[in-house]
């Protein structure tokens, strides 16, 4: 309000109008309290004070008059209210002058608010539901400053400054006011004028945004726009006052009203004639004189020239080519300003483009190289996977060919040095070992990938003839170390203790059968063993072996099963079963072996070792039996065995033995452990003494005298010690079966027929088999898989 006050007492006229919602406080902001003035008594405060200071001692040059009105709605017409006297009648004249209205002299600021005071007694309100006292009219206060040392104010009474103060009514929503009938009608009444009065500003600001655009004369449709025309239409100056309401149910209201008002800001006060403050019946006037006064110069213009002649003429041409020079030349320096500072923003835009380009140059100059390292990365670590796989994909297959070839050479060194084993008409060849060894590598891969066992059906090998044709879908590397730890290792592995027992023997079924005769027997036992060891420590046989007829024959029956195979031959199957029967019913079984070039006999070779004994116990002393009798299938190890040992063993077994492939138990503990934990009557049973061994000559003598002492259980440290032997010398010499320090030299027996009969029923019709070395058994292709890792 000050800038107004101040332009006010300089002579200018302004508008304050405080406009808002109802009950924002527009009343309370414009009037205020006693205690707290609004901008009217403020003003007055301020008026007075400043012309007191100028007048001091002085005669006051200036006087002001107060008048006071409201403009309310009666009926949906308009009247004019004067506040500070009873006048009935006052009308809104054309020029914005209010007929009737009375001016109040006021010479202090006391008397001018307690003026003011009466006016508001008067002034029309009503309680609504959003405020108990709310203003019904829009009120409106005028000073106006009379001049008196002004020639014009002579000439114009009414002549002078003004300042005006509207307190508008504010704007109300039918909902939250609840005004009906009357109140419903200045509701009515006040919103229009609120709109109307918006309206007016609105145009005031399009025609100064756009000059072409006609100034619409919206002050018209209301009283109050139409007395404050001057404002309206940017002539004089205005500062509009916004009461907003701060609760969050006004908040509707409180967006519009800001969102509305905000490009009032924008609306410039344009007419400096303003500053005059002349009524605009004087302004007319003087427009009107000086328009006069321009006719009076066009009328004497043409006179002249006439007067003065032609060198008048010339002047005023030479005049207006010196001005047009001028004009010329001001217009040239201005272009070639103009023309300079472009050339220089052209410039400046020009080298910021390039450096930014060239930035960007060698950002993609960089990011290109980037790319391209990484690409050779990828290529490398492409070619990394690559060989990585390739060599898991021929490390592994290679390794168990490596240990496989190594045995077979192994064995077939070891067949070169027997000088008394010669295996019949199926000789093991290194293929054998090979198929051996692969056997232990399934093992071990079972072991130790026991995971992957879903894998084992996608990769397979089958043996087609001699060769192994490993088709390996996944393979991937085993680390070396690893597989040292295991005793995996081709040198290390080849032992008993690694692959013998320990392996995963529940797994695997492997069944030997093994004919020697006791002329080819070979005493390599402890190679035997080692041999064996890689058939997955799953080894059965016969330790000595007695064939009634000359014919040396060993028949390696090997019998690899998938775990289908296995199931039907598994421990879980058979380990139930007697011994006898599992034999009977595993020679039975027809075994195919289509692929393997060597073909295997079976044959049906009782044990003369305690046929009766426990299954615990049998399965430990057979394996390393049919250890013993592969290694003299093979030939292997003669030179590295007594001959008197060898002498010895094939005397012992002088009969011919039917012997069985023993299953592992159950449990899948490995035969050791199984004897380990055998209950001390199996133990017991599973001993036999010496006499018992000599009177077990044959099979009826061996189940009769010999339950309770079979064959001594092989362990793994009677093995080691030993080399393969499965008894122990110290502990169990003398003992029948397995005892290879046996000094004694049994002469060959042959079956009694008694005996021979009660083999056969024993034994069944493969019996007659036995003879017939050339036979051919099928057995089925041996598959396995190699798990990876
Ligand atoms: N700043 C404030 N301080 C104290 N009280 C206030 C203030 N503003 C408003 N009020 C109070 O709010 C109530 C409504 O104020 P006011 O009558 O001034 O609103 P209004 O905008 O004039 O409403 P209407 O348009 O209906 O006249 C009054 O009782 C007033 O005393």
């Amino acid at each position: 309000m000050s800038p107004l006050v101040d332009d006010f007492l300089g002579g200018k006229s302004g508008l304050l109008v405080a406009m808002g919602p109802t009950g924002s406080g527009k009343t309370h902001t414009v009037f205020g309290t006693a205690r707290n003035p609004g901008i009217v008594p403020l003003t007055l405060q301020k008026i007075f004070s400043s012309t007191d200071e100028s007048d001091t001692g002085t005669e006051p040059t200036r006087s002001f008059c107060l008048s006071m009105f409201e403009i309310l709605c009666e009926g949906k017409a308009e009247r004019i209210v004067d506040l500070l006297s009873d006048a009935a009648d006052l009308v809104l004249q054309q020029s914005a002058i209010i007929k009737g209205l009375k001016e109040v002299d006021i010479s202090n600021s006391m008397d001018a608010e307690s003026l003011v005071s009466r006016g508001m007694l008067k002034r029309s309100t009503a309680a609504t539901n959003a405020n108990s006292e709310s203003s019904r009219s829009q009120c409106i206060i005028t000073l106006r400053a009379i001049h008196k040392n002004n020639d014009l104010q002579s000439e114009h009474p009414l002549g002078g400054s003004v300042l005006t103060i509207a307190d508008l009514a504010g704007a109300e929503r039918k909902k939250s006011t609840g005004n009906m009938g009357s109140r419903l009608l200045e509701s009515n009444f006040i919103n229009n004028t609120s709109m109307v009065f918006g309206n007016c500003l609105r145009a005031l600001l399009d025609h100064q945004k756009n000059q072409k655009k006609t100034l619409e004369k919206h002050f018209k449709n209301s009283m109050l726009t139409r007395y404050l025309r001057d404002y309206l239409e940017g002539k004089k100056k205005m500062t509009l006052i916004l009461n907003v309401k701060p609760g969050d149910d006004d908040y509707s209201d409180t967006s519009y009203l800001l969102r509305q008002a905000s490009p009032y800001m924008k609306i410039r006060y344009t007419n400096f004639d303003d500053s005059s403050d002349l009524a605009p019946q004087k302004r007319s006037s003087v427009s009107l004189i000086c328009q006069e006064n321009k006719k009076k110069r066009k009328v004497q213009k043409p006179e002249v020239l006439t007067a003065e002649g032609n060198d008048s003429v010339d002047k005023s041409d030479d005049t207006k080519l010196s001005e047009r020079d001028d004009f010329l030349n001001s217009e040239l320096r201005r272009l070639s300003r103009s023309e300079e500072i472009m050339k220089n923003l052209f410039r400046a835009l020009w080298a910021y483009s390039k450096q930014k380009l060239l930035e960007s140059e060698s950002t993609a100059k960089s990011l290109r190289e980037l790319l391209s390292e990484k690409d050779i990365q990828i290529i490398e670590l492409k070619k990394e996977l690559n060989n990585l796989k390739s060599c898991s994909h021929e490390k592994f297959p290679v390794a168990e060919r490596n240990d496989a070839l190594s045995l077979g050479h192994a064995a077939l060194s070891s067949a070169s040095q027997s000088n008394q084993t010669h295996l019949g008409s199926s000789d093991v060849t290194a293929d054998d070992f090979n198929l051996g060894t692969e056997f232990v590598v399934e093992e071990v891969s079972e072991e130790l990938f026991p995971s992957y066992d879903c894998e084992r059906s996608s990769a397979n090998c089958e043996m087609e003839g001699k060769s192994v044709d490993c088709d390996i879908s996944v393979t991937n590397s085993v680390d070396e170390q690893e597989l040292n730890l295991r005793h995996l290792k081709t040198d290390e592995s080849c032992t008993a203790d690694a692959f013998g027992p320990e392996c995963n023997v529940e797994k695997e079924n492997i069944e030997i059968m093994v004919h020697v005769d006791d002329k080819e027997f070979d005493n390599s036992e402890s190679f035997s063993e080692q041999t064996f060891a890689h058939d997955g420590g799953v080894t059965h046989g016969t330790s000595h072996l007695d064939y009634p007829s000359d014919q040396s024959l060993t028949e390696l029956h090997t019998l690899p099963c998938t775990k289908s195979e296995r199931a039907s031959l598994s421990p879980h199957g058979c380990g139930k079963k007697a011994p006898m029967e599992q034999s009977e019913e595993e020679l039975s079984s027809n075994i195919e072996v289509e692929d393997v070039q060597h073909y295997v006999d079976i044959k049906e070779v009782k044990h003369h070792d305690c046929p009766s004994s426990s299954q615990e116990a049998s399965s430990d002393t057979e394996a390393v039996s049919s250890s013993q009798a592969l290694v003299e299938q093979q030939g292997m190890g003669a030179g590295d065995k007594n001959p008197e040992e060898l002498e010895s063993v094939s005397g012992r077994c002088e009969p011919t033995v039917e012997k069985t492939i023993a299953e592992h138990d159950n449990d899948g503990q490995r035969p050791d452990k199984a004897n380990d934990h055998a209950s001390p009557q199996k133990k017991a049973s599973t001993a036999p003494t010496k006499s018992c061994c000599q009177a077990a000559e044959s099979t009826a003598d061996v189940k009769e005298n010999c339950p309770a002492e079979g064959i001594a259980a092989d362990t793994k440290e009677n093995r080691q010690a030993e080399g393969g032997i499965a008894t122990d010398d110290k502990k169990e010499e003398g003992l029948c079966a397995s005892k290879p320090s046996q000094k004694t030299k049994k002469p060959a027996r042959r079956l009694l027929p008694m005996s021979a009969m009660m083999l056969k029923d024993f034994t069944g019709p493969h019996i007659d088999a036995v003879t017939d070395t050339k036979r051919v058994a099928t057995v089925r292709p041996f598959r396995w898989v190699i798990h990876s890792c």
